[in-house]
């Protein structure tokens, strides 16, 4: 099958992604690898989400994958973007009842039923904000904060994307229905490739969720690739 092209002839060193349901050429400079919310919140016991009754055991085994991606994608020079979701210390930034976002996260709704964890979750300069040890940005990679599901919503991403000349997004963390999903979608239609590495991502909910947003980002707003077809492809470029 054809790859699809996504250097649109702007010339530098090509290479072929493996991918459902095409191949990709890229370049490593006309692509990031975006990392989602790789957070305490949502990939370590105690957290947001496993304070708020998410199954959260498969959370441990992406965090593996990612490192091997991301030191790939290093060394292949291509750019490492860390999002981090979250709110100011007073929660002005999660909007109030004029918001649906106030109604809809299980953060907030969890610190409401608790108060006793009031102040603690998702809060900028807290834990439960704070990346995962194993996940520490490494020097060049940019770190960005998001308010919302959609990492383009409110933030400098589509910016600090356009302003590199990148085309393609390489998607993993967490939660791949809700954050990662949302942030394809919405990239789609700003014009960039989204690939999803289906094994270094982890849903919340049902392992039906997983497989639903495979799907539709397979069929309608993407495409899927694995952490071995993405090291394996950039793990043969120079910088
Ligand atoms: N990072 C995410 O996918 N977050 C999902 C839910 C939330 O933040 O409440």
């Amino acid at each position: 099958m054809t790859a699809i092209d996504t250097t649109m002839g702007q010339g530098g060193a090509s290479l072929t992604l493996p991918a459902r349901p095409e191949a990709l050429t890229l370049t490593a400079a006309n692509t990031a690898v975006v990392v989602i919310d790789m957070q305490n919140a949502y990939a370590s016991p105690g957290g947001y989400v496993d304070l708020a009754g998410f199954d959260i055991a498969g959370a441990a085994g992406v965090i593996d994958k990612i490192a091997n991606v991301l030191e790939t994608a290093r060394k292949a020079g291509v750019q490492v973007i860390y999002l981090q979701n979250g709110w100011d210390a007073e929660y002005a930034e999660a909007g109030g009842p004029g918001s649906p976002n106030w109604h809809k996260s299980n953060a907030l709704k969890t610190m409401r039923a608790r108060p006793e964890l009031s102040g603690q979750l998702l809060a900028r300069g807290g834990w439960d904000y704070d990346l995962v040890e194993a996940l520490t940005p490494q020097p060049g990679d940019i770190s960005l904060h998001k308010t919302r599901y959609s990492a383009f919503f409110n933030s400098q991403l589509d910016s600090t994307l356009r302003a590199r000349g990148i085309r393609n997004i390489v998607f993993v963390g967490i939660a791949t229905n809700v954050c990662v999903e949302s942030t394809l979608r919405d990239g789609f239609h700003f014009e960039y490739f989204g690939v999803m590495l289906e094994d270094a991502t982890h849903h919340l909910g049902p392992e039906s969720m997983q497989q639903a947003s495979v799907y539709n980002i397979e069929k309608f707003f993407g495409w899927v690739s694995t952490t071995a077809d993405f090291c394996g492809a950039f793990g043969q470029t120079a910088p």
